[in-house]
């Protein structure tokens, strides 16, 4: 705990300077792993602070400095260090190990001799691609990435030049995708990533990293459907409302290298895919529509989709073409993968919520993980944050119907009534408990149904709704604090990537002539937490390089406080 305070603090109130060192090595002696510098006290005041206590006694004596932090400033902490940990950098050195002439990943061991090559297509890969190539040296003989448009210059403008592929790099980057999705730039990549694979032999070693947006990154229509035909029935979909699985489900049928077609065209090399996944629960066959994982296609299934969201009959001829000859089961022959493909899920959303857990500990809190699959309409994950709170918060335990409430919203926010009744046992023993502050963490990607023309994003959405939940409660002056964020630095086409709310934000609305409901009408979220109070509620932390979806922090104030009233 103390490794990351600034700054310790005495019961009585008294704040000391920073400590100097720690020295996990040194686990023997309490006195030679804390040296301390503190101001205002003689070294014999220290040694008498010190040496004769136990460590418990000592972390309970010392509040670290983290508690002088608001829980606004807490909450962004929490962010940044779940962020820090999908690095694209730092989930390939967590997963790939180096050892002389030969690579270990997620328990096996693979030969180099300068047979490595390299695909990848996402958001996140140049800094997989970079940090591969800097693990592997000559091992790697070429390699081509597909990523999107502008990220080498936008990566150089924010200083992570850290991130891209060094100057002679045997990697061949390849941008394209504007507005995420898929054009000609991004059709040529997919070009070339499916002639490398294509000339691989049993010899060889191919690392494909994928990330979110691949799918956008590696278009290859199936002939003879055309890329813009491609395009316009997964823009309809999209726009009809159609999830990713059922998107990624329907772009796999009509794909040449999604669905397992890249692997295939790598056979008989050994195929290594690193992904870092933005898909709740992980499907490896649906993240940037599975191009190393052989999927069977139903064309079936494709036609009841295209059906729910009433697009049958403006499928174009090529598509049907393309279904029908499927049906008619005259696809490649199959063939065995097994063996020859080892798909790795590096990062995900769960990564994220650990490190936050553990950086929440840090921080002084009891953390508390609700679930990394949190989805359904912002409404339905509002309401449901706003009725925890009341388990966390409420003078007394909250009535039976609340309890049944929150289980009956378990299926709209894709969380499990183990996991609901879980959390809420634990938020109401704290509370009943009186003990100190609670951090709940979730993440997912919920979704709004858009019926304005303003300017935000499911995480200042969510927010704001939250910050409408909580008008009607009475709840403490010090919390709670909520925060919503996307991992990857942008929520819908914002310059923020979520908000913080508290109990205040309503009265802070009405003081400065701002309507909540009518920014909610609009989904206008941004503007609103731009003018609210300057934007000191926006959570602008740039772009991130990587995306596990979101992150949900919901700080409560200690329990102690709550029952004093
Ligand atoms: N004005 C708005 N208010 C609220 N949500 C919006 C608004 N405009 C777009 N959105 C939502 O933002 C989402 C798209 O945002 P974003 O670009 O962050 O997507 P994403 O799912 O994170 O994409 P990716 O995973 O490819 O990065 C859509 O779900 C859309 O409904
Ligand atoms: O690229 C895609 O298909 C989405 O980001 C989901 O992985």
């Amino acid at each position: 705990m103390f490794r990351q305070c600034k700054q310790i603090q005495t019961a009585s109130g008294q704040t000391f300077a920073p400590l100097l060192s720690w020295n996990s090595n040194h686990t023997d002696d309490l006195h030679r792993r804390f040296l301390l510098r503190l101001s205002g006290l003689s070294m014999a005041r220290v040694l008498s602070l010190f040496r004769p206590q136990p460590v418990l006694a000592l972390v309970s004596r010392y509040k670290p400095a983290s508690c002088q932090m608001s829980m606004d400033s807490r909450a962004r902490d929490v962010f940044t260090a779940a962020v820090e940990a999908v690095q694209p950098d730092a989930v390939v050195r967590q997963s790939v190990e180096r050892k002389d002439d030969s690579v270990l990943i997620s328990g096996r061991k693979f030969t180099l001799k300068h047979n490595l090559h390299l695909v990848g297509f996402g958001k996140a890969v140049l800094g997989m691609a970079a940090e591969v190539e800097r693990m592997m040296g000559d091992h790697l003989v070429d390699g081509v990435i597909s990523v999107p448009h502008g990220i080498q210059q936008t990566l150089r403008q924010h200083g992570k030049s850290h991130l891209l592929p060094k100057e002679n790099s045997k990697i061949q980057v390849m941008e394209g995708a504007k507005h995420n999705l898929p054009d000609e730039d991004a059709l040529r990549a997919a070009e070339q990533i499916k002639q490398l694979a294509k000339g691989l032999t049993e010899k060889d070693l191919l690392l494909v990293l994928i990330s979110g947006g691949g799918s956008a990154l590696l278009p290859a229509p199936l002939p003879p459907i055309l890329l813009q035909e491609k395009l316009d029935v997964t823009r309809r979909l999209a726009a009809a409302g159609a999830t990713i699985q059922e998107l990624n489900t329907v772009r796999r049928a009509l794909s040449v290298l999604k669905g397992g077609g890249l692997a295939k065209y790598a056979h008989p090399a050994q195929v290594v895919a690193l992904i870092l996944s933005d898909v709740i629960g992980d499907p490896l066959d649906l993240i940037a529509s599975g191009p190393t994982v052989t999927s069977e296609v139903w064309p079936e299934e494709i036609l009841s989709i295209l059906e729910r969201y009433k697009l049958l009959s403006c499928i174009p001829a090529s598509v049907k073409d393309v279904l029908q000859k499927q049906s008619r089961k005259e696809k490649a022959e199959e063939w065995d993968a097994s063996g020859h493909v080892l798909n790795v899920v590096i990062g995900s959303n769960s990564t994220a919520l650990e490190r936050a857990r553990l950086r929440a500990r840090d921080l002084g809190f009891h953390p508390v993980v609700l679930s990394p699959g949190v989805c359904g309409d912002v409404r339905a994950v509002s309401r449901l944050y706003g009725l925890l709170t009341r388990f966390a918060c409420s003078p007394e335990e909250p009535p039976a119907e609340v309890a049944a409430e929150v289980l009956r919203l378990g299926p709209d926010v894709g969380v499990q009534s183990w996991d609901l009744c879980r959390t809420m046992q634990e938020l109401g023993e704290r509370r009943a408990g009186g003990s100190g502050t609670t951090c709940l963490l979730a993440g997912g990607e919920p979704t709004v149904e858009l019926t304005g023309k303003g300017r935000g994003g499911r995480n200042q959405e969510l927010a704001l709704r939250l910050g409408l939940e909580w008008r009607g409660l009475a709840l403490p002056p010090n919390g709670p604090v909520f925060l919503s964020g996307g991992t990857d630095g942008q929520d819908g086409p914002t310059e923020a990537a979520g908000a913080i709310t508290d109990a205040g934000l309503c009265a802070e609305a009405q003081a400065q002539g701002l309507d909540i409901h009518q920014f909610l009408t609009n989904n206008d979220s941004y503007t609103f937490f731009s003018r609210l109070s300057s934007g000191k509620r926006l959570l602008v932390p740039g772009l991130t390089c990587t995306n596990v979806m979101d992150v949900h922090v919901l700080l409560f104030p200690s329990a102690s406080n709550i029952n004093k009233g």
